[in-house]
């Protein structure tokens, strides 16, 4: 495949490509400290050869959005053969209309333009690269925000798939339930016997998880276990903090009167003990919960 180079004549040192999919030519910009020639020349340096690198010149920003080629959204096929290489930077995605949806930064541009490709295939129809070389978290903030500011600058608003709340573009990892509480707080006089509150709780619901520390941070490798098997079998299940004072007071040791186990994690299903750490531990590597929660 034959690579163009164009000599930049600005003071750029991050160099910036610009791929075409279709022909197979790929036209790179490297940026050169001037005075430097404006010429495409047949480079015969390989892909993958190091770029050249100006650490005496101030680093700038990619080029403008509005002067980055539009080229056609990669296929798979383009990410294995390295028609699209694995670099890191800022893309812009458009639609067919030409439209522009969304503004990201990654660390492989090639693979996260082909994901939005695969969950959004209808607003995926072409996309702009700016490679950013060297690409530390501000270099790559830098790019991206130089490219938002001068779209709404242009067009007077975000990108849909930017705007808060979108969650088509940047898929948010799924909240993790909130921990239960026994009781309404330290100070608040309770009318039922704790034990009692405990039996409904584990009758009430199908799995219930007694844990020291919580689910999103569990405070002691058994407990972390456990909540690590419960989460990899995608069961809904409920979970308490033996060790908070404030909302589960007392649990602690009335748990251990009630079921009559002496240590903690404990876990329920339908209301039944099933035991602790090395019981479900080694239901896990038998392959026997999905038919405990089956039940
Ligand atoms: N072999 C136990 C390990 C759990 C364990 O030893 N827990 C201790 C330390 S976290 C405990 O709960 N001790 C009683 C307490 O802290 O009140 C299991 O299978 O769950
Ligand atoms: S808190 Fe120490 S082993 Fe559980």
């Amino acid at each position: 495949m034959a690579t163009f180079n164009l000599l930049s004549p600005k003071h750029i040192t991050s160099s910036l490509r610009v791929f075409s999919f279709q022909n197979t030519p790929t036209l790179s910009f490297y940026a050169l400290p001037k005075p430097s020639l404006l010429f495409p020349s047949i480079s015969l340096r390989p892909k993958t050869a190091a770029r050249p690198r100006y650490p005496n010149v101030v680093v700038s920003a990619v080029k403008k959005l509005s002067e980055t080629d539009l080229v056609e959204v990669p296929q798979e096929n383009d990410l294995i053969s390295g028609i699209f290489p694995p670099d890191s930077g800022v893309y812009a995605v458009y639609d067919s209309s030409g439209d522009l949806q969304f503004v990201g930064i990654s660390r492989n541009v090639a693979a996260s333009v082909l994901t939005h490709k695969k969950s959004v295939p209808e607003l995926c129809f072409s996309v702009k690269v700016g490679v950013v070389d060297e690409p530390d978290r501000t270099a790559l903030t830098q790019a991206w925000k130089s490219w938002m500011e001068e779209h709404i600058a242009a067009s007077g608003k975000v990108p849909p798939g930017n705007e808060s709340g979108n969650s088509t573009w940047v898929k948010m990892p799924p909240k993790k339930k909130s921990d239960l509480r026994l009781t309404p707080g330290r100070n608040v006089q309770l009318t039922v016997p704790l034990e009692e509150l405990i039996d409904r709780l584990v009758k009430e619901n199908k799995v219930v998880a007694f844990i020291k520390g919580s689910r999103s941070a569990p405070l002691c490798g058994f407990s972390q276990r456990v909540v690590a098997i419960l989460e990899s079998q995608g069961v809904d299940y409920e979970s308490l903090d033996v060790l908070d004072e404030e909302y589960n007071y007392g649990l602690r040791e009335t748990l251990k009167k009630y079921s009559n186990w002496p240590t903690f994690p404990q876990i329920f299903v339908n209301g039944e003990l099933i035991g602790g750490c090395d019981i479900l531990s080694s239901m896990y590597e038998k392959g026997d919960l999905s038919a405990l929660f089956k039940q």
